[in-house]
């Protein structure tokens, strides 16, 4: 078996033709030649096509040593932060560590159990979370580029205030590492001035293209992950994605028939994965195409589903409803863990015909025959095999989707690397809340509801 994450998009063959794909190749070329000589839009956010090889190795080792303290005096991590400043490590947490991470006894997890909060405004999570960690030792995890955001700077004003309780104030310093900006934001001023450890999120490096600087990788590292293996990945993917030719490439393949689809109308992109420890690779994807693609009016809308969970509430809509959408799916070929059904006395639940039959044998079984329905049923089919699930297929993947996404961003006609659109709710929820300098959005809000 090989080691690498590959693309496969033979199931297409009813719906793309060779010469579309021939034709798409030229405009795939084109476009990845923007991302790699900087010519396109947003070429000032390109940190993270090197960062898989020329990271800061200095910093490297800072994380693991960082890791190391909260790991040894820690028995809960707090990471605070959203979007890109979340989702990263949350997936690869998810992916890489025990599938009840938390709940696991300490002797199996080894490491601190680990929560995220800052990635909404309820104050119930929060409450929710305060009465988790009751009186045990803990230490923060404040990750926010911009040092600004709403939701992460709530949640680190409630769980600072715990932690000075707990041990003061120049103990708690010790206790809470910030992850930001190298110079400007309001998290750097008060790492600045409270003595806080802190970790660069290179001003090159957008927050959903950070999984692999310090955003993801220190709350990787404390969950005991291996943060080197995950770099070598991500390193072994740049590597074919920048020199491999169009059919030797599969990131830029995978650019180039998504955006085929989409010129046939297929505007919904769903992933699916068949192993809930990818649940959070999904909702990362999700953030990175939908923030780099959904723009001018343009872009691909991405969805996710759970499988075979959801083939029991979305199957229906993929299988028969509006004919919109094609899907990707994360397949996992080698599961960690097997267990094999066993033949039973009488046969009351009518299983007995899977005797001997693993358990994911069974579900690899679903994921084809759903491949195939769903493929009958006029939704294209694309495959992403993903051969272990370790750091080192994990790091391909990241890398496969960034920079796919970049291609993918460039076909369309977009700036991938911004996001204006998401300033529209700060906007109006700041002038709802009386923020000063916004007087007069907030009579006009007013007067609509
Ligand atoms: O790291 P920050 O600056 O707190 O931003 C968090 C997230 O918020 C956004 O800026 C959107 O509001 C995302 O692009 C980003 O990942």
């Amino acid at each position: 078996m090989s080691n690498q994450v590959s693309f496969d998009y033979s199931l297409t063959n009813g719906f793309i033709s060779a010469e579309e794909i021939k034709m798409m190749e030229s405009v795939a070329e084109n476009a990845k030649s923007q991302l790699l000589n900087k010519t396109g839009a947003g070429n000032d956010f390109l940190g993270w096509i090197d960062l898989p090889v020329n990271y800061d190795k200095e910093e490297f080792e800072a994380i693991k040593k960082a890791a190391a303290k909260i790991q040894n005096d820690s028995e809960v991590l707090v990471v605070i932060g959203i979007g890109g400043s979340y989702l990263g490590a949350r997936a690869a947490i998810e992916f890489l560590r025990h599938s009840f991470y938390n709940s696991v006894s300490k002797e199996i997890r080894k490491t601190p159990e680990i929560y995220y909060v800052g990635n909404n405004i309820s104050s119930t999570y929060i409450s929710h979370l305060l009465e988790v960690i009751g009186d045990r030792d803990f230490s923060i995890n404040m990750i926010s580029k911009s040092g600004t955001t709403t939701e992460p700077a709530i949640a680190f004003r409630v769980f600072k205030k715990l932690l000075i309780e707990k041990y003061g104030k120049e103990e708690a310093a010790k206790r809470i590492y910030a992850t930001t900006d190298k110079a400007k934001g309001a998290l750097k001023n008060l790492a600045t001035e409270e003595g806080y450890e802190s970790f660069v999120v290179p001003d090159d490096v957008g927050g959903r293209f950070s999984v692999l600087t310090a955003v993801g990788l220190l709350p990787i590292a404390v969950s005991g992950a291996d943060i080197d293996k995950l770099m070598k990945g991500a390193a072994a993917m740049r590597e074919r994605c920048i020199n491999n030719s169009f059919a030797e490439n599969d990131s830029v393949k995978y650019a180039a028939v998504r955006n085929i689809l989409l010129r046939k109308g297929k505007s919904i992109e769903v992933l699916a994965n068949y192993e809930p420890a990818l649940h959070f690779v999904n909702e990362w994807w999700k953030q990175l195409f939908g923030e780099s693609e959904g723009k001018d009016q343009k872009g691909i809308f991405p969805a996710a589903v759970d499988l075979t969970t959801d083939l029991h509430s979305m199957g229906q809509f993929i299988q028969d409803g509006q004919r919109t959408m094609f899907e990707t799916v994360m397949s996992l070929e080698k599961s960690v863990c097997e267990i094999i059904l066993e033949e039973e006395e009488v046969d009351l639940d009518g299983l007995n015909y899977l005797a001997g039959k693993s358990v994911d044998f069974i579900n690899k079984s679903a994921m084809k025959g759903t491949l195939l329905a769903h493929t009958d049923g006029h939704v294209p089919n694309l495959l992403v095999n993903v051969p272990t699930q370790d750091e080192f297929s994990l790091g391909q993947l990241f890398y496969f989707f960034e920079f796919a996404c970049g291609v993918s961003g460039y076909i369309l006609g977009v700036n991938p690397f911004d996001q204006p659109g998401v300033e529209s709710y700060k906007k109006n929820m700041f002038a709802l809340l009386g923020k000063p300098g916004f007087e007069a959005q907030r009579e006009e809000l007013l007067k609509r509801l």
